[in-house]
């Protein structure tokens, strides 16, 4: 088995021919945690997209697991997170239907009623704190709650790989720390998972390293970069005002090797 989970090289995608990573080197090795950072529209859900072949590539390669993204058959190993959606829409759908839903990958004829199943189910329910909800609608749940059963609906196939989009995004407190530990829990199972955030926040403790992108190119990539300015204040008011430059998002930026300066993001 190879241990690179996700290899890029030169991955360059486009919008409207309009370039939106502009090729981009990375390589996330099995069991990593890492957290991609960056101001808004810098990237970062496109990057994650193209880790799985959501999005088109203009040109460059993704790996997934030591394949090429077209070779690659195992996707019972990957748990998608994808950016906030409203998980229950106008359809009454349970939270235990929309976690089961994540197990249709893995799950064999007669699935849904059997008793595996439901245990599955319930087992990734418990480890996002919901194991109580299974039978509410979806839409009755708060914010933070629908986004820990798109976790559960990730964690459903027990999959080692995850890639998550802006888990904490419009998170409550006590949503955002059950996450933590989720991810915590995986890191310490061996897990790789990519995750992008707008800030390290509870996950702090869980990340050993982190890419900053920067209108599309990495312009750090280490250490998780240590807060400054208004965002290192205990309890600080995230408004993310990351729509200006890339410096206002208070994260020094370490240089790196071929690039990064380039980018004006001093
Ligand atoms: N489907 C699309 N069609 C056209 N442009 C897009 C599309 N998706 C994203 N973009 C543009 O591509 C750029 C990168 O977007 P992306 O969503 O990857 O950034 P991001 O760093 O994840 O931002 P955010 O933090 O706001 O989620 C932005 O300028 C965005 O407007």
């Amino acid at each position: 088995m190879s241990d690179v989970a996700f290899r890029t090289v030169g991955c360059r995608v486009e919008y409207d021919r309009q370039p939106v990573l502009h090729g981009i080197d990375l390589e996330v090795a099995s069991g990593e945690v890492l957290a991609v950072l960056g101001a808004n529209g810098s990237g970062k859900s496109t990057l994650v997209k193209a880790l799985l072949g959501l999005v088109p590539l203009a040109s460059g390669r993704v790996e997934v697991h030591g394949r090429p993204l077209r070779a690659f058959r195992d996707w019972s190993r990957i748990g998608y997170v994808p950016q906030r959606l409203n998980v229950g829409g106008g359809v009454p759908a349970t939270v235990r239907e929309v976690v089961a839903a994540g197990r249709v990958s893995v799950a064999k004829y007669g699935w849904f009623s059997s008793r595996a199943e439901r245990a599955a189910v319930h087992r990734a329910l418990d480890r996002v704190g919901l194991a109580d909800r299974a039978a509410d609608a979806v839409h009755e749940l708060s914010g933070g709650q629908q986004q820990r059963v798109l976790i559960a609906r990730a964690l459903a196939a027990e999959p080692d790989t995850f890639v998550m989009d802006e888990p904490m995004a419009g998170v409550d407190a006590a949503s955002q720390a059950a996450l933590a530990g989720t991810v915590s829990e995986l890191a310490s199972r061996g897990s790789t998972v990519v995750v992008v955030l707008h800030e390290l926040g509870p996950l702090a403790p869980v990340i050993r390293r982190s890419i900053v992108l920067a209108e599309g190119r990495i312009a750090h990539d280490g250490r998780a970069p240590e807060p400054v300015g208004d965002c290192a204040r205990p309890g600080h008011d995230h408004v993310h005002p990351h729509a200006g430059p890339p410096a206002r998002t208070g994260l020094p930026l370490a240089p790196v090797p071929g690039g990064g300066e380039e980018d004006g993001l001093r």
